[in-house]
């Protein structure tokens, strides 16, 4: 299993994140790649080397042409994310990343986060670090991400608001559930985006045991009185990721006072919005009412819109939300002939063995119409083939 390990001794930025897993050995081919997706004009990433406290490191900067960037609110990035035709994963991870921290921005200046404002230059440097970031993380093709506790630094910062103490408003919404010290340092270390983009994707820990294959070293720009870097130890573990793990977040309600006949309904808009999964259980609520659970399996980027639909097409007054972690076995399909016609069978492993695999329904179905055979005759058949085949 492969591991990568953020060290932010000196806190973290977007552009040193970027540095460090671009040193790392993160593809900057691919990288750029993905950065030409985005319809941004009129800036310039460059990569040069310099050298910290004694120690070579990359420095990223991300150039933009000031005057010429339009102003671009949550909503804008998003869909800007969504429909220039990055790789699906990075696609997810940036918008994941952005959303964090326009729910942090928002929650700082009380507005809703679709109507967060980036400020024009600030916007296009933030995007180019956060999408080069989630290009780099897919390149790297880690199984676990870690961080450590993150430095966040002291005193006061100069911005578009004025003199703002540190770590920053929107760091420290950021920051929420996460481990973070100051050594008295009078610098801001820690910025929104850097924090964003670890509390995202990262879990936090003192460095897991694994075997050091690699690292990294990514340059802040000050010159401080310890190294400004932050640096990625890469590591091996003999152990074999068993499944693959992605963040979630479950939404939940109880209703005892609304037409049952609506469900179906709600269940389909919830699909057509990004719901993963959404399942209706009975439950017995106070007073001795019976009523029905919806939990709701999402992605956190559509967490907000299905909490929108469910308080707008239920009766809840309330949302349980939750983080989850779904765990789900490598699986894979694999066509069978039958007498009937053919069948995918869905396999799933577990450490590299199969430990299930069934016919896919709706191609059972489809031959079962098609040849007007019962569904269970079909279904058994593409079993049989498929028990044929590994034997
Ligand atoms: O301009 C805005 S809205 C702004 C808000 C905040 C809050 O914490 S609120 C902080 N800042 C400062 O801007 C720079 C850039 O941060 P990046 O994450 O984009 O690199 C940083 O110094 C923040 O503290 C700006
Ligand atoms: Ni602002």
């Amino acid at each position: 299993m492969k591991i990568l390990y953020f060290d932010c001794f000196a806190g973290a930025s977007g552009d040193m994140l970027l540095a460090a897993l671009l040193d790392a050995g993160a593809s900057e081919e691919f990288v750029r790649e993905e950065l030409a997706k985005l319809p941004l004009t009129d800036y310039e990433l460059q990569l040069t080397r310099v050298v910290k406290k004694g120690i070579s490191a990359l420095n990223v900067t991300v150039d933009v042409a000031e005057d010429k960037q339009p102003h671009r609110h949550f909503k804008d990035i998003a869909a800007m994310l969504q429909n220039c035709g990055l790789t699906p994963e990075v696609m997810e991870m940036s918008l994941g990343i952005f959303r964090r921290l326009a729910e942090a921005e928002g929650k700082v200046h009380g507005k809703e986060p679709e109507a967060v404002h980036f400020h024009e230059v600030g916007a296009v440097d933030s995007i180019v670090d956060i999408v080069g970031i989630a290009a780099a993380l897919f390149s790297l093709g880690a199984d676990r991400l870690y961080s450590s506790a993150l430095h966040t630094g002291s005193g006061f910062v100069r911005c578009a608001h004025g003199e703002l103490p540190v770590p920053a408003p929107a760091t420290l919404e950021l920051l929420n559930g996460f481990p973070a010290y100051s050594r008295g340092i009078e610098t801001e270390l820690l910025t929104p985006t850097g924090a964003a983009v670890l509390t995202t994707v990262a879990e936090f820990s003192h460095l897991p045991a694994m075997t050091v294959t690699g690292n990294g070293y990514g340059a802040g720009k000050k010159d401080l009185p310890m190294a400004n870097l932050l640096r990625v130890i890469v590591g091996e573990t003999k152990e074999k990721s068993a499944y693959v793990t992605e963040k979630a977040v479950v939404l939940e309600a109880n209703i005892d006072d609304m037409n049952p006949e609506f469900f179906s309904y709600i269940t389909g808009k919830l699909f057509d919005c990004g719901a993963l999964d959404v399942t209706l259980q009975p439950v017995q609520m106070k007073k001795n009412r019976p009523g029905t659970m919806i939990s709701v399996l999402t992605k956190a980027e559509h967490a907000e819109d299905l909490a929108q639909i469910l308080f707008s097409e239920t009766t809840t007054l309330g949302i349980r939300r939750f983080k989850a972690d779904k765990l789900m076995l490598p699986r894979r399909r694999q066509e069978v002939e039958t007498e009937y016609g053919p069948v995918r069978i869905k396999i799933a492993e577990l450490n590299g063995e199969i430990i299930n695999a069934a016919p896919e329904y709706e191609d059972c179905r489809n031959l079962a119409e098609k040849t007007n055979t019962p569904l269970k005759t079909i279904y058994q058949a593409a079993q049989n083939a498929w028990n044929q085949q590994i034997k």
